[in-house]
């Protein structure tokens, strides 16, 4: 602006003075002769800069108070939530009203009294998006494998917020730049000499009868850059947000097998460096006595799982197999120390290896279960961060805990990959989680739990969201790994055929407890609880009758276990006595 039309701008031309508008000037001139349109073009890189800076001020504000507020304990939170929906609630206005009145009228003083009262506003949307996030399951396995705080907030969280934050802070910068020329209008912004588009606004109104375009040309210039603002942050967000968009749609669409499968070498999917099974027969992880309670909402707990206890050894494959809400991932998930922030779990022993999880992690502990320790979750679309490319999250491990650079930790991303039969390795780590299919996704989350050198993989239900082909190569590539690492793995799943073809020992569970624990080989020989043989018998084969109902469980069945019959170290339970009458139907088809 000043370069090109300076001189214009700021030269007092005495003959020329309040001239209408025209096609020698295009707004008119001032009272001082001075070229309207030039000083708008002029004006517009105070204007702009104000309103970046009021803008920034409270888009950083309230990404930090937001986000401070997700990782606060939860009364310090509360208390800060609550100041700020006070703030929301008192109007914004009369709150830069108040700060321009004790900053004075200076356009610095203008710029902080805007930005400070944008914060409330930006804090409250940070703090809810960030709490919609922060329960993801990709978040979940960012923590497992030791990312700080920090790190989940700034390369997880944040990435996540992004776009409905662009989008607000472009709204933001047009209701700014729009309270910039207001407070400019009323003569509380910019002072004289300077100017901005308000201080010309209320320069113009003065001649709007003789001369419209001196007041209305500054307005429709306001309009205009709003205008602008607004589409570029929505360009920006449909930049950003592309994949996250498609995510859905894709996710739909995908489900078809690709790739070899289980063409890939079983060396390539070697931690070179890793798994060295402890002698058989000590256990690996194990939990006895385990007890998970979450609040009831009125003061009180309610006991989800009741006593169990279970222990995995070296390179083992036990399955846990239950209903829907028997407590199988509650269960894993205080094995893998990863238990909701709200649960309350005891239990009388619960380590991995050396490492006593019942009491706070010693110094690299913690980066010794994020390499260790493998999850895959059920649904990968959900696991896999869809912020961040592939080759971002299986590089994590190895940069996080093997202190290895970027071309090492891609080397390894990429071996992964192609040990769990993703062909062109080397591209598809840029690819987003998006792009690849349901069984890639799955495959993908496979290579990432074996990234570190895992002794332990827990798969929660890896398969229940593929179809019955991808779920076969899905499997298969487990088997693989397994057998590659020598690692030992728990698989959660309702599907009593599948576990007991892939695992060595089945645990059953029932309403929160173990009732019984098998040998896969000969679990239709040795199944003994009524409920066990109830999901053996609801098994279809060739020669099932497929118009006769599922069978019905009738055996009595208690609701909740009692600690005493409860299942210790593998023993079979006592069916407890108080039967609640209820029939209870088995999941498995
Ligand atoms: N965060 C939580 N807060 C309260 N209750 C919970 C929470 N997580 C799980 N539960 C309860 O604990 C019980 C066991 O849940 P869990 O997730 O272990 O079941 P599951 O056997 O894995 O089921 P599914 O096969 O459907 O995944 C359920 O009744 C569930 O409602």
């Amino acid at each position: 602006g000043p370069g090109t039309w300076g001189g214009a701008a700021t030269e007092p031309a005495i003959v020329d003075r309040l001239a209408p508008a025209g096609a020698e000037h295009l707004f008119g001139t001032d009272d001082l002769g001075r070229d309207i349109f030039a000083r708008v073009m002029v004006a517009a890189r105070l204007s702009l800069l104000l309103t970046a800076g009021a803008t920034a001020i409270g888009v950083l504000g309230g990404v930090l108070v937001g986000l401070t507020a997700a990782v606060l304990p939860k009364y310090p939170r509360r208390a800060l939530v609550w100041v700020m929906d006070m703030l929301l609630a008192f109007p914004w206005l009369l709150l830069v009203l108040f700060c321009t009145v004790i900053w004075g009228a200076t356009a610095t003083g203008a710029m902080l009294a805007i930005g400070l009262a944008g914060i409330p506003n930006l804090t409250r949307l940070v703090y809810n998006l960030a709490a919609s996030v922060s329960g993801q399951d990709y978040v979940r396995a960012a923590r497992v494998v030791g990312v700080g705080p920090f790190g989940v907030l700034f390369r997880h969280i944040l990435p996540n917020i992004a776009n409905p934050l662009l989008v607000q802070a472009a709204a933001s910068a047009s209701v700014t730049l729009l309270a910039f020329a207001g407070l400019s209008f009323l003569d509380l912004g910019v002072q004289a000499p300077e100017y901005d588009w308000g201080r010309l606004l209320n320069e113009g109104i003065g001649s709007i009868y003789t001369n419209p375009m001196g007041a209305i040309g500054p307005g429709i210039t306001i309009v205009f850059a709003g205008l602008v603002f607004t589409l570029v942050a929505e360009a920006l967000a449909d930049q950003a947000g592309q994949g996250v968009r498609s995510v859905t749609a894709a996710g739909r669409a995908s489900m078809a097998p690709t790739g070899p499968g289980r063409a890939a070498r079983a060396e390539d999917a070697a931690a070179p460096d890793g798994a060295v099974p402890q002698g058989a027969g000590t256990a690996l992880a194990e939990v006895t006595d385990l007890r998970i309670a979450f609040p009831d909402g009125e003061g009180g707990l309610v006991e989800r799982v009741h006593g169990v206890s279970l222990s995995v050894r070296p390179g083992e494959i036990v399955g846990i197999v239950g209903e829907s809400g028997s407590g199988k991932s509650l269960t894993a998930m205080a094995l893998a120390d990863l238990s909701d922030a709200s649960a309350v779990v005891r239990s009388a022993t619960r380590r991995f290896d050396d490492i006593d999880l019942n009491t706070p992690l010693a110094r690299g502990e913690g980066k010794r279960l994020g390499t260790e320790l493998g999850i895959v979750f059920q649904d990968p679309l959900t696991s896999l961060n869809p912020a961040l490319t592939i080759g971002r999250q299986l590089t994590e491990v190895s940069r996080t805990h093997l202190g290895m650079n970027r071309g090492e930790a891609r080397e390894r991303a990429a071996a992964r990959l192609r040990a769990v039969g993703i062909p062109d390795p080397g591209d598809r780590l840029r690819d987003y989680p998006h792009q690849f299919s349901g069984g890639m996704r799955q495959r993908a989350m496979i290579g990432m739990a074996l990234t570190g050198n895992p002794r332990l993989i827990i798969a929660d239900e890896p398969t229940t969201a593929l179809d019955v082909t991808v779920q076969k190569q899905v499997l298969g590539v487990l088997h693989q790994a397994q057998q590659a690492t020598g690692a030992a793995i728990v698989l959660i799943s309702h599907d009593i055929a599948l576990v007991s073809g892939f695992c060595d020992r089945v645990v059953v569970m029932k309403d929160g407890a173990v009732v019984e624990e098998l040998d896969a080989r000969r679990i239709r020989e040795e199944a003994g609880h009524p409920h066990t043989k109830g999901l053996i018998a609801c098994l279809p084969d060739m020669r099932s009758d497929r118009d006769r109902p599922l069978p019905v469980i009738d055996a009595p069945l208690s609701a909740v276990a009692p600690p005493d019959e409860a299942v210790q170290g593998g023993a079979v339970a006592k069916v407890p006595a108080g039967d609640t009458g209820t029939r209870s139907r088995p999941s498995a088809t």
